[in-house]
């Protein structure tokens, strides 16, 4: 690729300034609250038809050795079933959690200390669906952007398959920062649903880019229902219990197929975002990589795939800020494809001087990936995560997940080798110029 102008190189400048703030601003995570009827606070009178308002739930579970199902009722009243001994009964059928480390589940209770129930052996009354929380996390963390053109992206939904239950009891629970471990390569977030049961501590505490958010349950965790859902890739930690249970519910959040009668999410125009105008008015003249080129923008957000899902599932799964950037791409009439960039001993090979990226990273690895782990994870990358060289691509921006993609393959929830995250970016092919006609170019010059 020849050396591009310097107005190019400016223009490129502000275009990273732009993509950069579209980063800053965009959300991670979100939160809300349900009440029980009949528990805590005020009653509201249309509090039974409420979307935020339940009953009182039931939890059923099996235990070895008998044939009907235990049974709690929450939250705790002191009759029937929903005693302390009854909810105590829970604790002591819970097994301990484990956590992944790479391709093995370690038990390893300074790190998480819990009890867990799988998903195929406990039923409870309660459905996120019925309270509206999905629809809350579509609008936060999956925006529809649309365009008229031919290759928008289609609506997006989520559903939340549940995964587990757990119970982190005081004095003692806890589990340590981590990343959730990717169950399939549709999985875009988390969902946390925190039980009726008094408790105090185990503050979730939830980071993403430097940024962090808290979500504190304790001082209603005795009436309310509560929840928190974040983006996959969100390293996360739930401080100590210092008193009482924790029970949550927690589901993975996947992106489905669109159906023809489903309402959208609040649906933007990537030809109202101001990148749009800015990109537009880049390629629509000369100066732009006249002879043709690639621009590659690393992802804001790592993602969760296979290798050989790539290619296909890495565009449906966009989030936040780089959806955004994939439709304006997509709209302006652009050839894109998002891929996962590979690192080679510290280095990803994407040097631009003109803006000032030099390509080298320095991870910053967790204590669990430098010692005894570290040689089984690099063993599965090699091994599985074949890789081929992309040169020419003109690099706007420096690699994001570096740090994250360590931390991502060295401790998850659960044990992983398949299915990882790693750290993507958005290449968009710009023609020559002589090329840049036909229908959608003549839309993208007339406008
Ligand atoms: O209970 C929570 O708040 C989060 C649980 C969690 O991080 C997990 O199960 O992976
Ligand atoms: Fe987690």
């Amino acid at each position: 690729m020849l050396t591009p102008p310097e107005e190019f190189v400016g223009k490129c400048r502000k275009l990273r300034n732009r993509i950069e703030d579209e980063r800053k601003s965009s959300s991670f995570t979100c939160g809300g609250t349900i009440t029980i009827q009949g528990h805590g606070g005020e009653q509201k009178e249309a509090e039974e038809t409420s979307l935020h308002s339940s009953p009182s739930l039931n939890l059923f579970w099996k235990t070895a050795g008998k044939t009907s199902a235990e049974k709690l009722t929450l939250p705790i009243t002191g009759t029937g079933d929903s005693t302390a001994a009854r909810l105590q009964q829970l604790v002591q059928d819970c097994s301990p959690a484990t956590f992944g480390v790479g391709s093995k589940d370690i038990l390893d209770p300074d790190y998480r200390r819990a009890g867990k129930l799988d998903a195929d052996s406990f039923a409870s009354t309660f459905h996120p669906a019925d309270f509206g929380i999905l629809e809350s996390i579509q609008q936060v963390l999956l925006p529809s952007i649309s365009s008229d053109l031919e290759n928008r992206l289609p609506f997006r939904k989520l559903t939340a398959d549940l995964y587990k239950m757990n119970v982190y009891s005081g004095p003692a629970g806890l589990f340590r920062r981590h990343v959730d471990t990717p169950r399939s390569s549709k999985q875009i977030g988390s969902l946390v649903v925190c039980l009726p049961s008094e408790f105090s501590g185990g503050q979730l505490i939830v980071r993403h880019h430097g940024k962090t958010v808290s979500f504190d349950w304790s001082s209603s965790s005795g009436s309310t229902i509560q929840w928190a859902a974040f983006y996959s890739d969100c390293e996360h930690e739930i401080e100590q219990i210092s008193t009482g249970h924790r029970i949550t519910l927690t589901y993975n959040l996947v992106v489905s197929e669109p159906g023809y009668c489903d309402l959208p999410s609040p649906v933007v125009d990537p030809k109202s975002l101001p990148l749009y105008a800015m990109l537009k008015d880049m390629v629509a003249k000369p100066g732009a990589l006249d002879k043709g080129g690639v621009l590659g923008v690393f992802c804001s957000h790592a993602y969760a795939h296979s290798s050989t899902t790539a290619e296909h599932s890495l565009p449906q799964i966009l989030k936040g800020s780089d959806l955004v950037l994939y439709s304006v791409f997509k709209s302006l009439g652009l050839q894109v494809n998002v891929l996962p960039v590979r690192e080679a001993d510290g280095f990803y090979h994407t040097e631009n001087p003109q803006m000032d990226i030099g390509g080298r990273t320095h991870p910053k690895r967790d204590k669990y990936a430098i010692d005894e782990y570290e040689d089984s994870l690099g063993y599965a990358t090699k091994r599985y995560w074949p890789f081929y060289r992309l040169p020419g691509v003109f690099w706007l921006t420096e690699p994001k997940q570096e740090e994250m993609a360590f931390s991502y393959l060295a401790y998850g929830n659960e044990s992983s080798v398949e299915t990882m995250y790693s750290c993507a970016a958005i290449f968009a092919v710009i023609p020559p110029l002589e090329k840049r006609h036909g229908e959608k170019w003549k839309l993208l010059v007339q406008e």
